[in-house]
């Protein structure tokens, strides 16, 4: 006889977020670990929504896209070093940019399926703190003489040692496959999109201004935990305009006549954490939480970028949400007309731009750009990766329980590896 009982599918409550203000890579949290990191979000949870008790949430998922071997499960290792229960489960995840939202997904999944009633996602990610490896040559002398059954033996391998065996191996930020950095991949599509500079620099201005906006008028107010003497995103430039960022020198694409991306239009290095508490209605009632907002649908999708075409802009790197999206709004029977808010991740101003043209293309009504990233994004915010899709989640949770009638936003993250993850938030 079968134990599979028939699921009852629940709505996944979003409760609310918490990060650290992101910094610029080798700054203020140039000494500090992911799981530093991760931890004080955390606890920012924890005593905002006092989940101290055993039990109170059923697990953490958490990931980061450069992980130290020694992090082995970021996620529980961070709950071990929390104020959260140590009896909490937890466990890794990673997707590129978009761990941060996958880590949502799968928490969400299992609140929806009654597996668990509450859990807590998101991630980390440190530029500053990467993980430099041994030299590839150096490790295999250091795995011969560890082989060794001799003390002569040992010798005779380590005797194998040059000075070049001492240059570390660094993790670049390009694609393993390409071996192109991110910027690069955008600068080819932003090309076969015909994106402009003046788009892609007034894009970036708005992105800032919003920030500090929403900064002023207090969004961030319980969302945001100060650390490391941070109370703000420090890459947020308030004073930022089309005039001075059209100053800047351009940074990818210097194979072509008219490069267009910037150190303006492009997100810098950023270290930073973020989480979010999901849960079941129920669990959200017995403690008297009102959700944010509910997480009703998500897609992903990927590209062939390796391939695919990549010079005719359809299977660029970072378009696969061109692919998720359509076909999650397909799905759910709606049309980007019936969104009140749209958060298209930017790692690339002219990413973004193409991604909005590829949608046009594909029949869905043009997004109005007033409902477009309207308390900034990553240009302003900066992009620590597997952080990005929990930092956008909370603040999109946080802009649609603001209004005062039932609400609509999506969620559109490109990641690396040429893929897509995609999500409809809703306020009823
Ligand atoms: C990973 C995934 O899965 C998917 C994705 O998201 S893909 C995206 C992944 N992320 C990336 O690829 C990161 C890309 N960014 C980079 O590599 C680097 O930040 C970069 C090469 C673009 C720039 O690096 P850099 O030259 O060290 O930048 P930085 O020194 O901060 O800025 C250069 C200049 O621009 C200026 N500047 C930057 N932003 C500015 C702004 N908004 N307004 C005015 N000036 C600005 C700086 O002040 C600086 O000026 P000075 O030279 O006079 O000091």
């Amino acid at each position: 006889m079968s134990t599979l009982k028939p699921a009852t599918v629940r709505r996944v409550a979003i409760i609310g977020g918490s990060r650290v203000p992101f910094a610029r890579s080798d700054g203020p949290y140039a000494t500090a670990s992911n799981q530093e990191m991760l931890t004080a979000a955390l606890n920012g949870l924890v005593e905002r929504y006092d989940l101290q008790e055993p039990g109170a949430v059923g697990e953490l998922v958490a990931g980061a896209v450069l992980k130290h071997s020694r992090d082995f499960n970021l996620a529980r290792e961070t709950v071990l070093g929390s104020r959260l229960d140590a009896r909490t489960p937890a466990y890794d995840i990673q997707q590129a940019c978009g761990t941060g939202l996958q880590a949502v997904v799968a928490a969400a999944n299992k609140i929806a399926l009654g597996q668990t009633e509450a859990a807590i996602a998101g991630g980390a990610d440190t530029a500053s703190d990467a993980p430099l490896g041994v030299n590839d040559d150096l490790r295999k002398v250091l795995l011969e003489a560890r082989r060794a059954t001799s003390l002569g033996a040992r010798l005779k391998a380590l005797a194998k040692v040059r000075p070049g065996h001492l240059v570390p191996d660094i993790p670049r930020n390009a694609e393993p496959r390409t071996g192109l950095p991110m910027g690069e991949h955008a600068a080819v599509t932003a090309r076969a999109w015909g994106i402009t500079r003046e788009a892609q620099d007034e894009l970036a201005a708005t992105s800032h201004q919003r920030l500090a906006a929403a900064y002023e008028r207090g969004l961030f107010q319980d969302l945001v935990v100060p650390f490391r003497g941070l109370a703000r995103d420090q890459n947020l430039r308030p004073g930022s305009t089309v005039e001075k960022l059209a100053a800047l020198k351009p940074v990818f694409g210097l194979d072509h006549p008219q490069p267009t991306m910037t150190a303006g239009n492009s997100t810098p290095l950023t270290d930073g954490a973020a989480l979010v508490l999901l849960a079941s209605e129920e669990w959200a009632q017995e403690r008297g939480l009102e959700p944010l907002a509910y997480l009703t649908a998500y897609e992903t999708a990927a590209v062939d970028f390796v391939h695919g075409d990549v010079a005719d802009g359809e299977d660029g790197l970072l378009m696969a949400p061109a692919y998720a999206v359509p076909r999650m709004l397909e799905r759910t029977g709606l049309d980007l007309a019936d969104f009140d808010l749209v958060e298209v991740h930017e790692a690339f101003a002219s990413q973004v731009l193409a991604t909005l043209a590829a949608w046009e293309k594909r029949g869905l009504t043009p997004v109005d750009r007033a409902r477009l990233n309207v308390a900034g994004s990553s240009l302003a915010t900066g992009h620590p990766f597997a952080a990005t899709g929990a930092r956008i989640v909370a603040t999109l949770a946080k802009l649609l329980a603001e209004r005062d009638a039932p609400a609509r936003g999506l969620i559109s993250i490109c990641a690396a590896g040429g893929q897509g993850v995609t999500a409809i938030l809703e306020r009823t």
